[in-house]
């Protein structure tokens, strides 16, 4: 016997008995109402499964406007509760009109039997699939909610990072796909974050794939899913994140390692806005809001033929460049300080204080590795300390090793050239106040501009 309760309507009796012994080895709750004014005073009326409104109440009106009237009420007082609405004088307007107004079927009385309890099958079923879809729907918004809860504050106060934030929060709230550059470490992501977060997509994902991690083999059904069966471990049909992202955001982080080959498959996906899963030939529709990443100079990978122009164009409406860390001094001592109380209070050491000879040290520091790097020096340090004050010996710095040898490898015109762009970037495209501080004429900036392509 199936679990639902069942509520049954009717102003005759005859029709409430007949339906109640027809229906009470099927499903485990029966009620029967003679008035409809019983209906409100039912405190569980929302438990019901399934209910069968009969049209007319009053002798001799057979308009079927009372249970119109009902059938609203009851859509107002329950979610998901099918409702099957009976009448003798039924044409195929008066099933059409319920049907616009809310209810699941229609039925015609004298009923036939087996058609009845068919009928009411398929109601009871489609109650318990709108149930789900309600707690499903619950259940992503609740997970939607602890999903973009884990925000990051973005630190920093230098004029640098200032005008940054300032075009992040302007660009937030446009449909404009943005392309966020920047060497590793620098917070690309976290400004992807926070456009996300400003925009009205905010109470829908982000979904971040990181395209240098994905294997040519993987591309096409981790971004566009799969149908069951469409490859060997293909066990069930699956979406991909292009799907899961969809009326949120998608970030696709170092989009300057995708093939060619995969940069000509995102490019169509981008341009018809739809998707096919692997396996399958039906489009699947995507609205997604698109954000991307990375530390390469793609305009050069342009030239170089090792990245589409038209892709390039689609991506970058809006270009974001977040600046070095070496370039904001004004933000190493503040984002020093905030991953001290993260990782103190992480590792149980309340009370560590950075002293002058260490602030000294981290303020000189070049940091390669960004603000990555720095956080890690931090954590690194605030686990190995034995004394509340740091002092300068507490920050060793690998990577500087590693520079050196770096440079070993590189060109002097390189290192003009990334001298040249710092001191643009430092002073925000100004060539006057570029040029002065490193000591060369306007027209020379202009010159080697032209000629290493910046
Ligand atoms: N301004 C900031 N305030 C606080 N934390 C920051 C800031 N910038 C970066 N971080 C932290 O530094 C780390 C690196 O940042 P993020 O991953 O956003 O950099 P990225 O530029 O995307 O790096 P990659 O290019 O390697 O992917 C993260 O842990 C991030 O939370």
């Amino acid at each position: 016997m199936n679990k639902g309760k069942i509520l049954i309507v009717d102003d005759k009796k005859s029709v409430l008995s007949a339906l109640e012994l027809l229906l009470q080895s099927e499903y485990k709750t029966i009620t029967t109402l003679a008035n409809p004014n019983g209906i409100t005073s039912i405190s569980d009326l929302n438990t019901y499964n399934v209910i069968m409104l009969d049209m007319n109440f009053s002798a001799g009106v057979n308009t079927g406007n009372e249970g119109f009237y009902w059938l609203k009420r009851i859509n107002e007082l329950t979610q998901n509760t099918s409702i099957i609405m009976m009448t003798a004088y039924g044409g195929v307007e008066l099933a059409v009109r319920a049907l616009k107004e809310g209810a699941t079927d229609f039925i015609l009385k004298p009923w036939d039997n087996h058609k009845l309890l068919s009928t009411i099958q398929s109601a009871y079923q489609l109650q318990q699939s709108r149930k789900e879809v309600s707690h499903l729907k619950e259940k992503t918004k609740h997970l939607k909610q602890l999903i973009n809860k884990n925000e990051t504050p973005i630190i920093g106060n230098s004029k640098a990072i200032n005008q940054v934030l300032k075009i992040t929060q302007k660009v937030a709230k446009t449909k404009a796909n943005i392309l966020i550059t920047g060497e590793n470490g620098t917070g690309k992501e976290l400004i992807a974050q926070a456009i996300h977060n400003g925009s009205l997509r905010k109470d829908e994902v982000l979904v971040t794939v990181d395209m240098g991690a994905i294997t040519e083999s993987l591309f096409e059904s981790e971004l566009f899913g799969h149908t069951k069966g469409a490859f060997t471990d293909a066990h069930e049909d699956r979406a991909g994140k292009f799907e899961t992202a969809n009326g949120g955001t998608l970030f696709l982080d170092e989009i300057g390692n995708l093939s060619l080959t995969l940069q000509a498959k995102l490019l169509a996906v981008l341009e018809n806005r739809e998707i096919f899963r692997v396996g399958s030939n039906d489009p699947i529709p995507v609205d997604i809001r698109l954000i991307c990443a990375t530390n390469c100079n793609l305009e050069q990978m342009v030239d170089e033929d090792l990245f589409r122009e038209d892709l390039l164009y689609r991506i970058n409406t809006i270009q974001i460049e977040v600046p070095p860390l070496r370039l904001r001094d004004d933000d190493i001592l503040l984002l020093a300080e905030y991953f001290l109380t993260s990782y103190s209070s992480k590792y149980g050491k309340s009370g560590l204080k950075l002293n002058a000879s260490s602030k000294k040290k981290l303020l000189n520091h070049q940091w390669p590795g960004n603000v990555r790097e720095l956080q890690h020096t931090i954590e690194r340090s605030v686990i190995l300390s034995e004394h509340n004050i740091l002092t300068s010996n507490d920050f060793v710095f690998k990577k500087q090793a590693f520079s050196a040898t770096q440079e070993m490898n590189i060109t002097l015109d390189d290192m003009e050239k990334t001298m040249i762009e710092n001191a643009l970037v430092k002073h925000e495209q100004n060539f006057s106040a570029a040029a002065n501080q490193l000591g060369i004429t306007r027209q020379t900036l202009y010159n080697k501009i032209k000629r290493y392509g910046i």
